[in-house]
């Protein structure tokens, strides 16, 4: 498969490196303007850029029909957009905050437990990421998706970095060094503690969901997400 790179930092070059393993060939490695570039000759590109370039990319791709997978986090109060011309131009798409396996996951857990802790009101839910110091936004895009699964499955109503009010839930962000991405969610009581946590090690695992996710779209049009992909 022929990969078009848009982004070539931390998580573009991990890509190279599994991709090229599994026998892909990485032909475009972009870090500036798509627009600039033909990428007829790309079976699939891959974007993990920046938060102010994720939307020019994804929709530059749809129309120069290629699938395009994105796990650049900090812009999807334009997903929903995106999407629309997605299906305009006949195109083929998948966003996930998160692309590792483990944290998949981690997501069914986390809406099973919220589902689960529901009629116990003694307990108070939070959330808590951890990411190196380089991260542009905060919170994670996991940490969004982590509350958004919560409240689709209890009565909370929305989440807040910091300092959540009545009914909403409190999300922290932390960043020291090299920190790949660390995830917990808690339920907290005066009697006990819930905690569950997902650990990311290195960059690999959400290198090869993005890969697992291109070679699994590149004949598709669409938008689909990682629950299409993994389950
Ligand atoms: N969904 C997931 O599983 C994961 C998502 N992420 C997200 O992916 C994104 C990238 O992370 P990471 O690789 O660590 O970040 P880096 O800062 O290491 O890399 C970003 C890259 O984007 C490039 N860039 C800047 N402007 C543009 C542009 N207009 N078009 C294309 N590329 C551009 C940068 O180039 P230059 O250096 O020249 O500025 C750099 O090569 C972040 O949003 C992060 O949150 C990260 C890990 C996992
Ligand atoms: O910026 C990162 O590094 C990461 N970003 C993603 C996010 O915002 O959730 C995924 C992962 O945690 C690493």
């Amino acid at each position: 498969m022929k990969i078009a790179l848009l982004g070539y930092g931390r998580m573009g070059k991990t890509i190279e490196r599994l991709a090229t393993e599994r026998g892909h060939e990485i032909v475009f490695k972009i870090k500036d303007d798509v627009a600039n570039y033909d990428l007829s000759k790309a079976d699939v590109a891959i974007d993990f850029s920046v938060p102010d370039a994720a939307f020019h990319n994804i929709t530059t791709c749809f129309e120069q029909q290629v699938p395009v997978i994105s796990g650049t986090t900090g812009w999807l109060e334009k997903y929903d957009e995106a999407v629309e011309i997605c299906k305009e131009k006949n195109g083929a798409f998948i966003y996930a905050s998160n692309f590792s396996l483990g944290v998949n996951l981690f997501f069914e857990l986390n809406r099973k437990l919220a589902e689960m802790m529901r009629p116990f009101k003694d307990y108070s839910v939070s959330i808590e990421e951890i990411h190196h110091t380089q991260k542009l936004d905060a919170p994670s895009g996991t940490a969004i998706s982590l509350a958004e699964q919560i409240i689709e499955n209890s009565d909370k109503k929305g989440w807040k970095l910091d300092h959540a009010a009545e009914g909403e839930i409190p999300v922290r962000a932390k960043r020291i060094e090299n920190v790949p991405g660390t995830h917990m969610v808690s339920y907290d009581s005066k009697i006990d503690s819930i905690n569950i946590e997902h650990i990311a090690h290195s960059r690999e695992g959400f290198a090869l969901g993005a890969i697992v996710a291109a070679e699994w779209i590149r004949d598709k049009t669409g938008v689909f997400t990682m629950k299409d992909v993994l389950f």
